[in-house]
């Protein structure tokens, strides 16, 4: 599917994701991909529409909470231009309702629990092993909100194992109340989009000294010495 600036040109109702994902712009650190998972009812939704009116400063219309979207709008980042496309999960009872390939089309991930309820929150923190394992050869960041903070008198997780499950997996926590229409709201998919931007950038200047013809050929020599003294160690423990 072509996932175009939707928003940007004036539309009020996000696209479904169904007819599969077009992943030729992913990566590129000009669009970025967002999935958002959590299980039913934690607030993906209202945190999603919200920081879209917030960016764009435009209303969306209705949106139905149970069909899976794809929100795709153009804004500008510490400067720069890009689109982020955010995809709105319906929410996961189990790890086998999280798509693989949604993972794997995503260049960050916001995984989404409510302060109110701990099976919320021991669902996110499957989902953040799982979201590990997917991406074992190419990590990426991951953002964990701490919805319905307005809820602070039935809180059901404490700070000590959220604070845990951060550090063990390095992920970029967020403390929001999408009910209650904050900006910091926004702050979720900014710093996510920044942090995108961070890896991409480096991974360009990685490609850009690689492609140095100065930096290839002191590696070809560099791994011609190292065959050689491979060759002259198994030629010797062969003969002893
Ligand atoms: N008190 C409170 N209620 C919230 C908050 N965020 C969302 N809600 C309410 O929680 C309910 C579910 O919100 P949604 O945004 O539809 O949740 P969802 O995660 O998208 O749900 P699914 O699409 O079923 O997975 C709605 O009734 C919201 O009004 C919040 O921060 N505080």
């Amino acid at each position: 599917m072509s996932v175009d600036s939707h928003l940007d040109k004036g539309g009020s109702t996000p696209k479904s994701p169904k007819a599969g994902l077009d992943s030729r712009h992913a990566h590129n650190g000009k669009e970025i991909n967002m999935l958002v998972l959590g299980t039913h009812g934690v607030g993906k939704t209202g945190l999603i529409t919200l920081t879209v009116r917030y960016l764009t400063k435009r209303f969306i219309g209705d949106y139905n909470s149970d069909i899976e979207m794809l929100y795709s709008h153009a804004t500008s980042i510490d400067g720069k231009h890009l689109t982020l496309h955010i995809i709105d999960t319906q929410g996961q009872r189990s790890l086998d309702d999280v798509s693989p390939s949604q993972v794997l089309w995503a260049d960050c991930v916001i995984i989404v629990f409510a302060v109110n309820d701990k099976t919320s929150f021991d669902l996110a923190r499957s989902m953040v092993e799982h979201v590990h394992h997917i991406r074992a050869e190419n990590q990426m960041p991951i953002g964990l909100v701490a919805n319905k903070s307005d809820m602070i008198d039935r809180k059901q997780v404490s700070d000590t194992e959220v604070s845990r499950l951060c550090a063990e997996f390095n992920l970029f926590f967020f403390e929001t109340a999408a009910s209650e229409a904050r900006a910091s709201v926004g702050d979720v998919f900014v710093t996510l989009a920044q942090q995108v931007r961070i890896i991409f950038k480096k991974k360009e200047k990685l490609t850009r000294f690689m492609a140095n013809p100065a930096v290839a050929a002191k590696l070809q020599i560099q791994q011609s010495f190292r065959s050689l003294a491979e060759r002259t160690w198994r030629s010797r423990t062969s003969t002893l």
